[in-house]
């Protein structure tokens, strides 16, 4: 469509409607937003990136991603209305504007463009990406068993077959490599954000091992205050801690590869519900859930700016 405000941001898309609405978003707003292509897919899809930045060069900056899990339709969503959010806080929230003159931000809407499409095309409820490998029967990674730290523990599978198979070696996957090759070559990415659904969680590294995370105290903290502000917006209640200890033990991880590569606050989160819908949430829940997730967030970037 011509304007991104006559996009539904109340409504679930497809991957060509969301890589439409970037293209019309970025002419929209090419004083603060630009598109980066930082790698391909295995299926030769683009991997896009949006760069929120009002200048210099090299900034600090913070990395948020969703849908590495392709089913998990209500991260994407979050994650466009999020992208609206930050342009039009821009100069009027104080936190926001503060933000973006000091630092860049870089918003990987769609991590899993194959499996994604797959999810609208074939199976709704895949999860992994489309990879396939010769004699192997089963199609997939998981992307968020795919890196390096604590690759191949427990809580990833060596079977192809498995819905938490954590593939050949680490960074197998193009969508892991695009990622890892863009955050290594930048240099300067002080905190990274994974979005996932679902359980209403917000957690930290690490998820391969019990031991905790040099400055467990400072993220339990944020991770207390970024919930809370979550609540204030319509009541959802997020538990939060080590993913580890939170959850289950899990190797092979988005966060604990970046905090591993010196992202000292790495979060990842479970958007809403808890079960009764799961994966299949309403898209009536899309708004308020963008919403009380861009509090959480906006508290993460506060605290990333701060110190
Ligand atoms: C329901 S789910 N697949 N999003 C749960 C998700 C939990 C998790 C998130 C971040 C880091 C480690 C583990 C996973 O198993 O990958
Ligand atoms: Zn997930």
């Amino acid at each position: 469509e011509r304007s991104t405000s006559s996009f539904s941001y109340s409504s679930y898309h497809t991957l060509e409607e969301i890589y439409t609405w970037i293209d019309t978003f970025v002419t929209e707003h090419s004083d603060v937003v630009s598109k980066l292509q930082i790698g391909h897919s295995f299926e030769n899809r683009s991997i896009l990136v949006l760069k929120f930045s009002t200048g210099g060069s090299r900034r600090p900056a913070i990395w948020i991603d969703s849908g590495i899990h392709s089913r998990e339709w209500i991260t994407h969503a979050t994650s466009v209305w999020i992208a609206k959010k930050i342009v039009s806080e821009y100069s009027k929230d104080r936190i926001v504007t503060d933000v973006l003159n000091a630092m860049d931000i870089f918003l990987e809407i769609v991590s899993n463009p194959d499996g994604f499409a797959y999810t609208h095309s074939m199976n709704r409820l895949w999860r992994k990406n489309k990879s396939t490998r010769p004699g192997i029967f089963c199609i997939g990674v998981d992307l968020n068993r795919n890196w390096k730290s604590g690759f191949g523990g427990n809580g990833s599978n060596n079977n192809p077959c498995s819905e938490t198979y954590h593939g050949p070696s680490p960074q197998s996957e193009p969508e892991v490599a695009a990622v890892v090759d863009f955050i290594m070559s930048h240099g300067n990415v002080k905190a990274l954000i994974s979005i996932h659904s679902y359980s209403q969680m917000l957690m930290y590294p690490y998820g391969h091992s019990l031991e905790p995370v040099s400055n467990q105290e400072e993220l339990y903290h944020l991770a207390k205050d970024a919930v809370q502000a979550l609540y204030e917006v319509h009541g959802i209640e997020y538990i939060y801690g080590s993913i580890s200890t939170t959850l289950y033990v899990a190797s092979g991880i988005t966060v604990d590869w970046a905090y591993d590569s010196g992202i000292k606050y790495s979060f990842s989160f479970e958007l809403r519900d808890t079960g009764r819908y799961g994966f299949l949430l309403p898209a009536t829940q899309i708004i308020p859930t963008a919403q009380e997730t861009w509090m959480a967030i906006r508290t993460i970037m506060e605290h990333t700016l701060h110190h």
